[in-house]
């Protein structure tokens, strides 16, 4: 399945740019006057191939799973919280429910590698969102004493993560936010960025759902002995996953390999999912051509892995949280860069007059 979606992996349509960049400046406005609007628009044209794109509506995944080396004690709050939080994203209490419905969103919440047995029928009682029960195995090895997970496992998360990108544009998505749950994942998002950009471990550590300072340099030295005793080579992907990576952040990858190969625009959120939109991206450089960034979180490995990517994100919020929060905030001027091509009157059509030059 992974070598089928990239096999069907294309570049984007890079001739539709200077016909939407010819159309936008016949609307009426001062030629580039919308700002980054305007390249949003030329942006979601050459990814759809439309000139007029459609992105409504937009299609949120949010993939849970928990993680092994919570156990050393880098995050705030007790792995339990993954758990419990996939009940909440159920009932539709959490903030990505509240943000989804705002925007009109399809939400599917995935469990790739929760570790306790989730109630099957939690969907049925009455909750807004669909549970996909998709577990590859019931979390991670604690990668500060072993491989986080085996290198088949690690294809089978992303695998997982390709199926809900086709659900989703299957059931008329057309634009995909990836959000994530999983209480210790930046521990593991900080690590594998440090094996992908050779960049210090200070560098991209923080303090996640808000570790005191005091046991920043716990987790930081957690993660420095973890990679150089798993030694994953900083070249293979799937080996930097399946040795430090989580279950959600693999299938998250698969799910921006699975709309990319839709030709879906990807809205990427905060810290974890640009780790995770990197690792796709090294799976497949294609990827890159599909993603839009959507906020730079607080999370001061972020702004690293963005800069890794080459991405400018449209939103700075001071958001910490992940699920998909700040992409689904920044979906708005998405549609807005769309409503403009498709809305405006052009200086023909209204009758009014054009540009004298210089
Ligand atoms: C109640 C709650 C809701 C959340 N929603 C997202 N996260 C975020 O925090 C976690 C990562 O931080 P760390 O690595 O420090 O554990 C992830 O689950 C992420 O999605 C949450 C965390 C909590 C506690
Ligand atoms: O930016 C994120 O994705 C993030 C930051 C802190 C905690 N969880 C997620």
């Amino acid at each position: 399945m992974l070598a089928d979606t990239l096999a069907r992996l294309q570049s984007t349509d890079r001739d539709i740019a200077g016909r939407v960049a010819d159309h936008l400046d016949r609307l009426t406005k001062p030629p580039g006057s919308l700002g980054r609007l305007e390249s949003l628009a030329i942006t979601l044209a050459t990814i759809t191939g439309e000139e007029l794109p459609r992105i409504t509506p937009p299609g949120v995944l949010v993939f849970a799973a928990d993680h092994g080396v919570a156990a050393e004690g880098v995050s705030a709050f007790p792995q339990a919280v993954t758990a419990q939080m996939v009940g909440n994203f159920v009932a539709g209490g959490a903030a990505i429910n509240v943000f989804a419905r705002q925007i009109g969103a399809r939400l599917e919440v995935i469990d790739v590698g929760v570790a306790s047995e989730l109630s099957r029928d939690s969907a049925a009682r009455g909750g807004e969102s669909g549970l996909v029960h998709d577990k590859v195995r019931r979390g991670t090895a604690n990668f500060a004493e072993q491989d986080a997970m085996q290198r088949a496992e690690a294809v089978q998360a992303i695998e997982v993560g390709i199926r809900a990108a086709e659900r989703a544009v299957a059931a008329g998505c057309r634009c995909l936010i990836v959000g994530e749950m999983g209480i210790a994942n930046t521990t593991a998002s900080s690590a594998m960025l440090a094996v992908l950009t050779g960049e210090p471990v200070a560098d991209l550590t923080g303090q996640g759902t808000g570790i005191p300072e005091s046991r920043l340099a716990h987790k930081q030295a957690v993660i420095e002995r973890a990679i150089e005793a798993r030694a994953p080579d900083p070249q293979d992907p799937l080996d930097i996953l399946s040795k430090l990576g989580g279950l959600e952040i693999a299938a998250m990858a698969g799910a921006y390999l699975g709309g990319a190969s839709r030709r879906v625009p990807l809205l990427v959120d905060g810290f974890i999912a640009t780790v995770a939109a990197l690792l796709a991206c090294r799976i497949d450089s294609k990827v890159r051509d599909y993603l839009i960034f959507g906020h730079r979180s607080r999370e001061p490995g972020h702004v690293h892995a963005l800069t890794a990517l080459g991405g400018d994100p449209l939103l700075e919020l001071g958001l910490r949280l992940g699920e998909g929060t700040g992409a689904a905030l920044a979906f708005p001027l998405l549609e807005a860069a769309t409503r403009m091509l498709a809305d405006m009157a052009t200086f023909a059509s209204a009758g009014v007059a054009g540009s004298e030059g210089a």
